[in-house]
């Protein structure tokens, strides 16, 4: 049958190699009601031309279950010679493309691709729909039937067998290098999940792992290397791995930012719709309603990307440190997104950057949220090391208190105790400070004291342990030191205290300490038993009329072990 009767029909010069898409080249129709067969719509087209439409751009876009398309051109070859060309739909998620080839004086040729149809009985055992055809002298009708119950995308290409593999080449590289990120992203929460048992790094895997699983589903890599034959799972697996994307997402969003604590009833929400949207997942899938799934997961979506966005915002706003980098990485996840939406459903024009920014976004998400969880992690670690000094440092005079004095204290003891050397120990109380009080008020007590326990510190030898022990009174370990040095020791103390000179708006206060040391004599004395006794010496240097330092050596009866001997 002659194709070339009306004009209404597109000619293609076969010489032709188109760089991009190429839609705009070809008339399309829309199937009514009714399924058509190449023979209708070709007298279709014969008895009303007005029938076929040009689209205005180069990819095609319908959006959501828009029902099945016809694309029709001739393809003029005016050389003696036949030219080989790919046509190709360089969409993977297109149930069904038949490509019909019709030339006069040969068979018609029909190759079929898409992905309701297991991959070995593909024309082309490949993701993207593609049909190779040497078009004879003269002219060849060419016709696409394209079905899907997904967004209809369709980036017509009709080139060198060559032009293509290059463009399959890059296509691959990009999607190497977004894979390769997100695997080495996704391995390295797991482990730190397996290590830390946090179970953020838990919804980080889930939330990655559920977007290289979602994308794979819908451009056709999943089905290409994973699960060639699984037809039934792959028209499902898109809007189900969308949801389960969408819930893993905020799952971890909550979870990094306590939103169960911060904001509950926020949180019970999140809870209600994301088990609402599963469970009317369940009720279409058990209707066979294919598009209403894909309707129900492409509301889900934008949705989940909104509360994203509010939840990060919010959660800065209200001071949480931690959200600067999470609301980044949404931001640019929900960019991207937003991004590939409107260029999949037709509502901005068709650009190769436009259709891989969901992916390009994701992955600037996915390393920003890294970030943030490495960013927490350094907080918390900052956090507990600060609380930890606080809760061994004396807040006033800045020197260690008895919690972190007394685990260095007995360690130290327990090692001079085994290589039987000399230590002492001394306890140092501020004489009559009370009155300092009485007289001064409580802030000036303060600031004596820690006049003080600077001088204390100053005057202390290197390796000597300095702690406050509680009120007016310190306490001095002093490793390797015989009695005669700590005596000397503590009498320096003394001396340098009564020289001290603190002045409070003019008035001059002075201040004397006594101390009480003891030393360990026997193996058998403990830490304890050595403190008990520099205090009983410090009472006795106190009672002597202050300002002076108290000796006893430990009589080998008064440090007796209390346990009886065998
Ligand atoms: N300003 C201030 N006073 C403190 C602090 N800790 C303890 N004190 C005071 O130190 C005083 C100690 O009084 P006492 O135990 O009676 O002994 P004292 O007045 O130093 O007399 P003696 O020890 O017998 O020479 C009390 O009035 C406490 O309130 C502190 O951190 N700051």
């Amino acid at each position: 049958e002659s194709a070339t009767d009306d004009g209404s029909v597109p000619v293609i010069d076969a010489r032709t190699v188109f760089q991009g898409a190429m839609v705009n080249q070809m008339a399309f129709l829309a199937e009514q009601d009714e399924a058509l067969s190449v023979g209708a719509v070709q007298s279709l087209i014969r008895r009303n031309p007005a029938v076929l439409t040009y689209p205005e751009s180069s990819v095609l876009t319908r959006g959501i279950n828009s029902g099945a398309i016809w694309l029709v051109a001739n393809v003029l070859n005016p050389t003696d010679d036949p030219i080989l060309r790919r046509v190709s739909v360089r969409t993977g998620w297109l149930e069904q493309v038949d490509f019909f080839f019709i030339a006069e004086g040969q068979l018609p040729q029909r190759f079929i691709g898409g992905d309701r149809i297991p991959l070995n009985q593909r024309s082309f055992a490949k993701r993207i729909p593609s049909a190779d055809y040497p078009f004879p002298p003269g002219e060849t009708r060419l016709l696409l039937r394209i079905e899907t119950a997904d967004p209809m995308v369709v980036p017509l290409y009709f080139s060198s067998v060559a032009a293509s593999h290059r463009r399959e080449q890059s296509e691959t590289a990009f999607y190497s290098f977004i894979y390769g990120v997100m695997f080495a992203l996704l391995a390295c929460s797991l482990m730190l999940f397996a290590g830390l048992r946090q179970r953020r790094y838990l919804f980080y895997s889930l939330y990655t792992g559920s977007f290289v699983a979602m994308t794979a589903s819908y451009n056709g890599i999943g089905m290409a290397l994973l699960w060639p034959e699984a037809v039934g799972w792959q028209q499902w697996a898109p809007p189900l791995l969308m949801l389960c994307f969408a819930s893993s997402g905020l799952a971890f969003a909550t979870n990094f930012l306590s939103t169960k604590r911060r904001q509950p009833r926020l949180h019970k929400t999140f809870q209600t719709i994301g088990v609402a949207y599963f469970a009317l997942f369940v009720v279409f899938f058990a209707l066979g309603e294919q598009g209403l799934a894909l309707r129900l997961a492409f509301l889900v979506a934008p949705l989940f990307s909104v509360l994203m966005l509010y939840m990060s915002v919010s959660s800065w706003v209200a001071g949480n440190q931690f959200a600067r980098y999470f609301m980044l990485g949404t931001l640019a996840s929900v960019v991207g997104a937003s991004i590939t939406a409107s260029t999949v459903t037709g509502m901005i024009p068709y650009t190769q950057l436009g259709y891989y920014a969901v992916d390009i976004g994701m992955v600037v998400d996915a390393i920003l949220l890294m970030l943030a969880l490495a960013d927490l992690v350094r907080k918390n670690e900052e956090a507990r090391t600060a609380a930890e000094q606080n809760a061994q440092t004396d807040l006033l005079t800045g020197l260690s208190n008895r919690r972190g004095f007394l685990p260095v204290a007995e360690s130290l003891w327990s090692l001079v105790t085994r290589k039987n050397r000399n230590v002492c120990v001394a306890m140092i109380d501020i004489d009559r400070f009370k009155s300092i009080n009485d007289q001064y008020g409580h802030a000036v007590g303060d600031k004596v004291l820690k006049v003080i326990a600077d001088e204390l510190y100053r005057s202390r030898r290197r390796g000597d342990l300095l702690a406050r022990w509680g009120g007016e009174e310190f306490t001095l370990l002093l490793p390797e030191t015989s009695e005669a040095e700590a005596l000397k020791v503590a009498e320096r103390f003394r001396h340098n205290v009564e020289q001290l000179v603190t002045n409070d708006r003019g008035k001059v206060i002075q201040c004397t300490i006594s101390i009480g040391v003891a030393s360990r004599h026997s193996e058998h004395v403990t830490l304890d038993q050595a403190i008990a006794k520099a205090d009983e010496e410090l009472y006795r240097a106190k009672l002597q009329g202050r300002n002076q330092v108290s000796f006893s050596r430990m009589s080998g009866k008064s440090v007796e072990n209390p346990l009886p001997a065998d």
